[in-house]
């Protein structure tokens, strides 16, 4: 018996209040989903290593088998369409809207096989999660640098056809929890039009059913995906980039619209946007 049992005891009798109080659960929540990531990752990482001995895409098996986990602990459900199209063993650009920390656990669920990822460099500093992210062979780019955020991606794109990659990239280049979709940045067009490969566009439903950070909601709920089909790129050139951007843009957000509860054109739900967690 330590001096802190009589701590340990109130934490204890307490706890029940706590997670009922809307707040508390909502930061108990978000809370456990980083202590989820770090912990997972840190077995992964040995996973990893003792399985591929280093940093390879094929470690990205391993960390689905994790992630995939998680969604159990938060009630979440995942609803699928389309989600072949992915599968096909082709080269491809796939893009997707970006909403929250949690859209790990969407990735995961139908993440293919030999797909990198790309994310802010930033991450690679957050520790086991950064170093999980490394061994997986997730690209960092800075972006505060635009000329060499480009360069990184170019390399993928001279890469990509050679060892039959495919790469996921969050379009928006940051997350956005609102109603609507953010303009898109370019970069995914360009390594599109450059490698001439097709983008496939991944629309997951809004989360404002069950999570809006503004208003310390976290419940359980369920996710809608909807893979659209593969748009070519065959013989194209950078000046048809901004024309694909627009089509691509505007297929996702009324897929957006469309499998999202209650939202509509104007990307409301009575709710105000605001940043996310
Ligand atoms: C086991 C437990 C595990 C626990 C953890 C769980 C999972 C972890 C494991 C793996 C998962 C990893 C998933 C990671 C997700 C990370 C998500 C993110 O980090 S999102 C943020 C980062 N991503 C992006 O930013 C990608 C999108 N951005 C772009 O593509 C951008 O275009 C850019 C290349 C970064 C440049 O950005 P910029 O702000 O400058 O914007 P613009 O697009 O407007 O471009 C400016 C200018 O440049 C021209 N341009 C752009 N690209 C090119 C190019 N390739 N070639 C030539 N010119 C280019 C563009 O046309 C613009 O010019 P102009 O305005 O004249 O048209
Ligand atoms: C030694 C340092 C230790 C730091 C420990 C930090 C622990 C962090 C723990 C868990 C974090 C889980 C992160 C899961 C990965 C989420 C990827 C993600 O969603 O990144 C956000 C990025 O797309 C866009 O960022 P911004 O919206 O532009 O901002």
């Amino acid at each position: 018996m330590t001096c802190l049992d009589p701590w340990v005891l109130l934490l204890l009798l307490l706890l029940p209040v706590l997670l009922l109080n809307r707040t508390t659960n909502f930061y108990f929540k978000i809370c456990f989903y980083c202590v989820l990531c770090v912990v997972f990752s840190v077995v992964a990482c040995v996973v990893c290593f003792l399985r591929h001995g280093g940093r390879t895409v094929r470690n990205m098996s391993i960390i689905k088998r994790f992630v995939r986990i998680f969604k159990y602990f938060y009630g979440l459900q995942l609803e699928m369409k389309g989600a072949e199209k992915l599968h096909e063993d082709k080269p491809c650009v796939i893009i997707s809207n970006h909403q929250s920390i949690l859209d790990m656990m969407g990735l995961m669920e139908i993440l293919p096989r030999n797909c990198i990822q790309i994310a802010k460099r930033e991450l690679l500093y957050t520790g086991p999660v950064g170093l999980i992210m490394y061994l997986g062979g997730v690209i960092f780019i800075n972006r505060k640098r635009t000329s060499t955020a480009m360069s990184a991606m170019e390399e993928v794109g001279n890469i990509l056809v050679q060892k039959n990659l495919k790469v996921w990239i969050y379009p928006e280049g940051t997350r956005n929890g609102s109603y609507d979709l953010l303009p898109f940045k370019k970069g995914a067009f360009y390594l599109a039009v450059q490698a001439q490969v097709p983008i496939i566009p991944v629309v997951y439903s809004s989360f404002s059913s069950f999570y809006q950070p503004e208003k310390k909601i976290f419940t359980s709920g369920k996710i809608k995906v909807e893979v659209l089909d593969p748009i070519k790129t065959e013989g194209m050139t950078v000046d048809d980039i901004p024309k694909l951007l627009e089509t691509c843009h505007s297929l996702m957000r009324e897929t957006f619209f469309r499998i999202s509860d209650k939202l509509n054109e104007k990307g409301t739900n009575g709710s105000t946007s605001q940043p996310v967690q």
